[in-house]
């Protein structure tokens, strides 16, 4: 067993068990506390880091899955096998759900103690080598928010985030679809001094252009139809906190100027309303486009854009970050596990390689995809290549937008010479739809 200073504590009303589990486990170094009192192992926990809590379901004065509810609430990073004489299927679908590591009966102990322990306690080293990894690069969120990535690149990113959550500086966040950027503003915020108010985050580009001015700012009663009441729209609401605006590339202009407002002097009015109003919000913002570029093309405010673009931080996409891949896809392999109450599984060497071989247009989110699914579809406890196919869902836009353009320079050079190239094209794509079947 990897023993290095692991705690472990068992909570346990028998004490004869306690005994027997005691020497069982003592026999590999472990530091093991013991404990028959529920409450008391509370307290323990409080005072002392314990990586392991082994504890029966039938504790004094609150059974084991309050015990368990309570450390996943105040001790995240502790692990929790529960044990039982003979566990109900209740119990044992509602440990899972609760986030217990196992839950086994009593009766097999004797084989099955020490093996589980060895599993639990090398889930603590992979998240301690993971952990302390990013550590070393500077502030981590990982304790807080889960981003988990060892390439340099999320390394600065986590420096800056440490750097910048202190701070009520605009952020910028950049990057393609789905590699971390909500995760990231989440971050700032829970490192930051507002993190005991809220984070609220909000997608400027699936609001209708004319609900989005009132969503934000809110709007007085009677200012358009439909408005029958006064309402706080999420500046208001969010008065302490952080507001996440994703997708910001594609805030209306009218919204942009409003936006502008209140990053420079803090005020804004409701829609409909002329008082100003005043709210304490640290603004991060994100965008998958260059808005560097939307900028130079008008369809984004250059003051807007300055403004905002007090920290950038970019995400690098996936494919450029390859050797993140293992503990990403290990850490989304664990959470499906634990979520789904499934047996254990493990990513063979080829099924690695394999992810990282592939270019994920959709990023992280693609990948925590492919890993659930091919959970879902599994049928050894080894996932091989050939268990984790990879879906078209997630277009690859690059290629998609290099296709096009080699279209259309195809089509250019086709065009016979002295002709309108527009005319020209337009004639022979209606050529080509009136060949086309119906
Ligand atoms: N480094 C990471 N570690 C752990 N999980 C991650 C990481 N990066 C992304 N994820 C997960 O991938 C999914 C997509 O992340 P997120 O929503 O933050 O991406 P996004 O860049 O904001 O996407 P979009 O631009 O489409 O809104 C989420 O489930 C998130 O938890």
């Amino acid at each position: 067993m990897s023993t290095e200073s692991q705690t472990i504590l068992l909570v346990d009303p028998d004490l004869d068990h306690l005994e027997w589990a005691t020497k069982r486990l003592s026999a590999d170094g472990l530091r093991i506390l013991r404990t028959d009192h529920a409450e008391k192992a509370i307290k323990v926990c409080d005072t002392t880091t314990v990586d392991l809590i082994i504890a029966d379901i039938d504790l004094q004065p609150f059974d084991g899955l309050t015990l368990l509810t309570r450390i996943r609430a105040a001790h995240p990073g502790t692990l929790v096998i529960l044990t039982a004489g003979f566990p109900s299927t209740a119990q044992i679908i509602e440990s899972t759900q609760l986030g217990a590591q196992d839950i086994l009966k009593k009766e097999s102990l004797t084989f099955e103690l020490r093996p589980v322990v060895e599993t639990a306690l090398q889930v603590i080293e992979q998240r301690r080598s993971a952990g302390e990894s990013s550590k070393s690069a500077g502030p981590s969120p990982d304790s807080r928010v889960k981003i988990i990535g060892n390439s340099r690149a999320l390394q600065n990113v986590f420096k800056i985030v440490g750097r910048v959550a202190r701070t009520d500086a605009p952020v910028l966040v950049s990057g393609e679809s789905g590699t971390g950027k909500e995760l990231v503003a989440n971050a700032i915020h829970e490192y930051s001094p507002r993190s005991k108010n809220i984070f609220i985050a909000i997608n400027c580009g699936a609001i209708p252009e004319n609900l989005l001015e009132s969503e934000l700012f809110g709007h007085e009663k009677g200012a358009f139809t439909g408005a029958i009441n006064r309402r706080a729209g999420l500046f208001e609401q969010c008065d302490g906190g952080t507001l996440f605006l994703d997708e910001i590339g594609d805030m209306p202009s009218p919204v942009q100027v409003k936006l502008l407002r209140v990053l420079q002097d803090g005020t804004f009015s409701r829609v409909g309303g002329h008082e100003p109003q005043k709210s304490d919000v640290r603004i991060v913002a994100a965008t998958n486009k260059n808005l560097a570029e939307e900028v130079a093309h008008e369809r984004f405010r250059e003051d807007l854009f300055y403004r905002l673009n007090v920290v950038e931080i970019h995400l690098p996409p996936l494919r450029a970050r390859a050797e993140d891949i293992p503990l990403l896809a290990e850490h989304f392999l664990r959470l499906t596990i634990r979520r789904n109450g499934i047996p254990p599984l493990t990513l063979s060497r080829e099924a690695l390689n394999h992810l990282q071989n592939h270019r994920w247009p959709g990023n992280v989110r693609e990948l925590e995809n492919t890993i659930a699914r091919a959970c879902a579809l599994a049928s050894n406890d080894m996932l091989l290549p050939d268990d984790i196919p990879f879906t078209k869902t997630f277009i690859d836009k690059e290629t998609e937008t290099r296709k096009t353009k080699e279209a259309l320079q195809h089509l250019l050079r086709q065009v016979p010479e002295g002709q309108d190239p527009g005319k020209w094209i337009s004639k022979k794509v209606d050529a080509l739809q009136s060949e086309a079947p119906d």
